[in-house]
């Protein structure tokens, strides 16, 4: 098996009688999406600053390897390999957006030659060739996100943390923004993403970690996550008063809402699930006009979890899929 892109042992920080971090692993392979998840003030800038060598662990911290490099032993390496966005953009909006990227090539000691031809590529992948020749300061929120990532992209790194890269775009320059980052992965990147969205993590994250209160709340894909928390069930709804009171003979067991002709049962929302709830209307002859599943989605988990009910959410507010 390849080394993990990330590796964290009891990771800890406090500053002064504030504990930050109280011992958080975190394991993110190579390759994969990775998104922090947290409310406000919860530490995770804190762990970007760290993983990315800005700011230094507590000594009493276990073992930290990024990019298969030990953190504390060989700090060099680990920043040659890594890319960092952060939340405050590192674009100077004095320059132009070319002026930008080539101030980046000289950084990472590109010859003239190799920074223009990078320089270019970069601004034709993020759709910024038109305006490489204006002030980065003319550039909308979108624009200015993008030519951050392109810059940090210069030097070619194979670990890219994004702090918040989305936070304050509307929603169109958001859905550009996850499309460059799956394209980052499939090029083979390891992306380290934190973010108050939950939309964001379950659209993008194959690994999600919750941060709360200095520790790991969970950990998991979001489909792993949103089956820790109970609260799904199955809607059937009737048009045929007939038939909605045969529907709740036979599924005796289901909550009833007389008014909306509607039956409603607690249900994970498995295929085995539906089957035995349609199984059971079939042998009565009864066919519902309607039958949505309500699965807990990532708003569920994130408020079981920390108990938060005041982070922004861009979760769709319906929550129901219609089957
Ligand atoms: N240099 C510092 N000195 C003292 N306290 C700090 C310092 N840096 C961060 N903190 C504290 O650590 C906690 C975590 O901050 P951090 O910025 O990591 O949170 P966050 O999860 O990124 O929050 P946000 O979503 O608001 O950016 C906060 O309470 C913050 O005040």
């Amino acid at each position: 098996m390849t080394d993990p892109a990330i590796a964290a042992n009891g990771l800890r920080k406090s500053y002064g009688d504030k504990v930050v971090l109280d011992g958080i692993d975190l394991v993110v392979p190579q390759g994969t999406i990775f998104s922090l998840l947290g409310p406000n003030g919860a530490g995770k800038t804190t762990v970007v600053n760290i993983l990315s060598t800005l700011v230094s662990p507590d000594p009493a911290s276990g073992a930290i390897r990024v990019g298969g490099h030990d953190l504390g032993a060989d700090p060099q390496a680990v920043r040659a390999g890594i890319g960092v966005t952060g939340q405050f953009s590192a674009v100077d909006g004095l320059i132009t957006g070319e002026e930008n990227m080539l101030l980046m090539a000289d950084l990472h000691h590109l010859p003239k030659t190799e920074g223009r031809r990078v320089a270019a590529e970069l601004l034709e992948r993020f759709d910024l060739t038109a305006a490489a020749g204006k002030p980065a300061s003319t550039y909308s929120g979108g624009m200015k996100r993008r030519l951050d990532i392109a810059m940090t992209l210069v030097g070619n790194p194979r670990i890219i943390f994004l702090d918040e890269p989305t936070t304050g775009l509307d929603p169109r320059s958001r859905h550009t923004m996850w499309q460059i980052i799956r394209e980052l992965v499939t090029s083979g990147v390891t992306v380290f993403l934190t973010t108050q969205y939950l939309e964001e993590a379950d659209q993008l994250a194959d690994r999600i970690a919750v941060l709360n209160n200095g520790r790991i709340a969970a950990q998991g894909s979001a489909e792993e996550l949103k089956r820790l928390i109970p609260g799904g069930h199955v809607r059937l709804r009737f048009t045929d008063p007939d038939a909605y009171r045969s529907a709740a003979a036979a599924l005796r067991e289901a909550a009833r809402d007389d008014e909306a002709l509607a039956l409603q049962l607690p249900s994970d929302g498995s295929q085995r699930a539906l089957r035995t709830i349609v199984d059971r209307l079939d042998t009565a002859g009864i066919e519902a006009d309607e039958l949505t599943v309500h699965t807990p989605d990532l708003d569920d988990v994130f408020f079981a979890l920390t108990g938060d009910t005041t982070v922004p959410s861009q979760a769709d507010p319906t929550k129901e899929t219609v089957r």
